[in-house]
């Protein structure tokens, strides 16, 4: 690894972010792809400048030449022509058939999965009844009851690949323009009065380009081994014209006495559609932005640790969870951009300690690398320890992962984002139940966590899904998962900013009843001063990736020391205050 890591204490500099082709690159088998077939095609291209024979001209005195005779480097077919001549016309005609038959199936699939998905109803009955008639043929049979009655030829095998190829598009179009005609973007799009026709051309087309693109850069070279397949039947390229699978076709009869003559086009076809296909896959990992920082690239089931060293416990004796000098930073390139440094704070059996700060602060990131929950790639613990009951858990990976739940749990903002929204949610705090070994009937402990948790008529609601539940609810559910495995810390990353605030002071007084009943330790994540004031025995004030003040919570709302606490808590709106509020507001910008 030779990731250079930002000088400690430095701003935080923007990574710099590695490009599109460097990306493909950096994927060894897409980079090989990308060679193969730039030597492949570009050979190709330049067929008709280079010094070779007349691909099509017969000598039948120099028929079935072995490879490397003189004047034929790759030898001759049975009727005395040329084979590496014939082999580089003949894979510009198959890739010119492939490439647009792609392009003649992208553009009519797309449409009408564009057509099907945004009209809905009869007319997505209609048109994808008429693709699953198209997809209910055997292919080749499909193609070939095409061919013969468009009769064979290079253009009209292009016509019956297209055609056949069309369902494909338009079944990954639909799903993505479904999804994408239910955002409230789009919404908003129509009820600023676009048409339909307008929505779909600048609000959703853009949104299925890429899944396009990806469905292309996939087909490519199935339609080239598809069109070599019609020419091996004779329905393709027609004599004299060669290309790749008429060439193969030929080959048969000598197969045995001439085994080069169809090895050639088949070695060649095998290399082009292996490698459009590794190009491909590298294209559509380009596509998809979290693999710029490498977050779909080998996924660590814990935040991985790269630390010199281990410091020293933070001297807090009684403290249930002890974080001392904790940095997290982001890998983005060859880069690590620091988001949380040198973090030091502690917490004792029963205390709540709130963490405060502008948004981007850290905040998050330093809750979830407690327990090792954030992403690797890109994230990386870097320095710190965080100890539990006197045990460093950045120690080892199965550490980590042992402790989730059943020591540290975590309550997020939207559980709607956070419930399978497919599973009752019933279902789902027993399989939390289960998963940390308690004994008893699953659903009897499930249910009384979830009365615990204040949800009426629990064993009513055990079979409900998230959406049916409200926004108070499915928190409450939250709550019962993460205490499910009876740990000794709760994290709550803003656990009421997404609820009105009279099912926020209920979450609140469940969260200071635990406390009180179970000696819970409490990390709460908030925005919300009032929040801190009302939960929290201590305080800490993260700014740009650093804890700049902690103290008792009263202490440090009464008299701030640092300037940035004094201006975060100014930035608190009174009620009455009106204008003046909006002035102080430009002033501290
Ligand atoms: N996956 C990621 N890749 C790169 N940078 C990230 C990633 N996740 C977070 N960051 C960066 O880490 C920093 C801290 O983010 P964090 O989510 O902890 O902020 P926060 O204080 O919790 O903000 P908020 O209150 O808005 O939730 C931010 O600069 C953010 O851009």
């Amino acid at each position: 690894m030779n990731a250079t890591l930002a000088r400690p204490g430095a701003p935080a500099a923007p990574p710099s972010r590695p490009g599109a082709f460097e990306l493909l690159l950096a994927n060894r088998l897409s980079a090989l792809g990308l060679v193969v077939f730039v030597l492949l095609a570009g050979a190709a291209l330049l067929a008709p400048l280079l010094p070779l024979p007349d691909p099509d001209a017969t000598a039948p005195a120099n028929r079935l030449q072995p490879l490397l005779s003189v004047g034929h480097l790759l030898g001759t077919d049975h009727l005395g022509r040329d084979l590496l001549a014939r082999l580089l016309h003949g894979t510009r005609v198959s890739l010119a058939v492939g490439i647009g038959a792609t392009l003649v199936a992208a553009v009519l699939g797309t449409l009408v999965g564009l057509v099907a998905g945004y009209a809905g109803r009869w007319t997505d009955t209609v048109l994808m009844r008429l693709v699953d008639m198209l997809m209910a043929f055997p292919y080749i049979l499909l193609a070939l009851a095409i061919v013969a009655v468009l009769g064979p030829g290079l253009l009209n095998a292009l016509y019956a690949i297209a055609i056949v190829n069309i369902p494909f598009f338009a079944r990954n179009i639909r799903g993505a323009v479904i999804g994408l005609s239910r955002q409230p973007f789009v919404d908003a799009a129509r009820l600023s009065g676009k048409g339909p026709v307008s929505v779909l051309l600048t609000e959703i087309l853009p949104g299925v380009l890429p899944v396009v693109v990806v469905a292309m850069s996939s087909t490519i070279g199935w339609m080239i081994l598809e069109t070599a397949g019609l020419s091996f039947l004779g329905l393709g390229a027609q004599p004299p014209a060669a290309d790749l699978g008429s060439m193969l076709g030929q080959a048969r009869a000598q197969l045995f006495v001439a085994p080069h003559v169809a090895f050639v086009p088949g070695l060649a076809i095998f290399a082009l559609v292996m490698s459009i296909n590794l190009l491909g896959d590298g294209v559509r990992d380009v596509l998809d932005p979290r693999l710029r920082s490498g977050t779909l690239v080998r996924p660590q089931a814990v935040t991985e640790v790269r630390r010199a060293g281990v410091p020293e416990p933070g001297g807090a004796g009684a403290a249930r969870l002890d974080v001392s000098g904790l940095s997290v930073a982001f890998r983005s390139g060859g880069d690590l951009a620091p988001a949380v440094r040198g973090v030091s704070f502690a917490i004792a059996p029963g205390e709540c300690l709130g963490l405060i700060g502008e948004s981007g602060s850290g905040k998050s990131v330093t809750a979830l690398s407690l327990a090792g929950l954030v992403a690797s790639p890109p994230a990386v613990i870097t320095g710190g320890a965080v100890r539990l009951g006197g045990q460093d858990v950045l120690a080892s990976p199965s550490l980590m992962q042992a402790l989730r739940g059943r020591r540290i749990g975590y309550v997020f903002q939207d559980p709607l984002t956070t419930l399978h929204p497919l599973m009752s949610v019933g279902r789902q705090v027993a399989e939390a139940v289960a998963v940390h070994g308690a004994g008893g009937s699953m659903r009897d402990r499930a249910v009384a966590l979830m009365e615990r948790t204040g949800i009426r008529d629990a064993a009513a609601r055990f079979d409900a899904y998230p959406h049916e539940l409200s926004g108070g609810q499915r928190q409450r559910v939250g709550i019962a998962m993460a205490l499910a495995g009876e740990p000794d810390i709760l994290v709550a990353d803003e656990p009421t900013t997404a609820l009105d605030v009279t099912v926020q002071a209920r979450i609140l007084d469940l969260l200071r009843e635990l406390r009180r009943e179970r000696g819970l330790a409490l990390l709460l994540i908030t925005h919300d001063f009032g929040v801190v004031a009302g939960m929290c025995d201590r305080v800490a004030v993260m700014r740009r990736g650093e804890i700049v003040e902690t103290g008792e919570t009263r202490q440090v709302l009464a008299r701030p020391a640092h300037p940035y606490t004094r201006r975060l808590i100014e930035a608190v709106p009174r009620p009455g205050e009106g204008r003046a509020f909006l002035q102080r507001m430009r002033g501290l910008a």
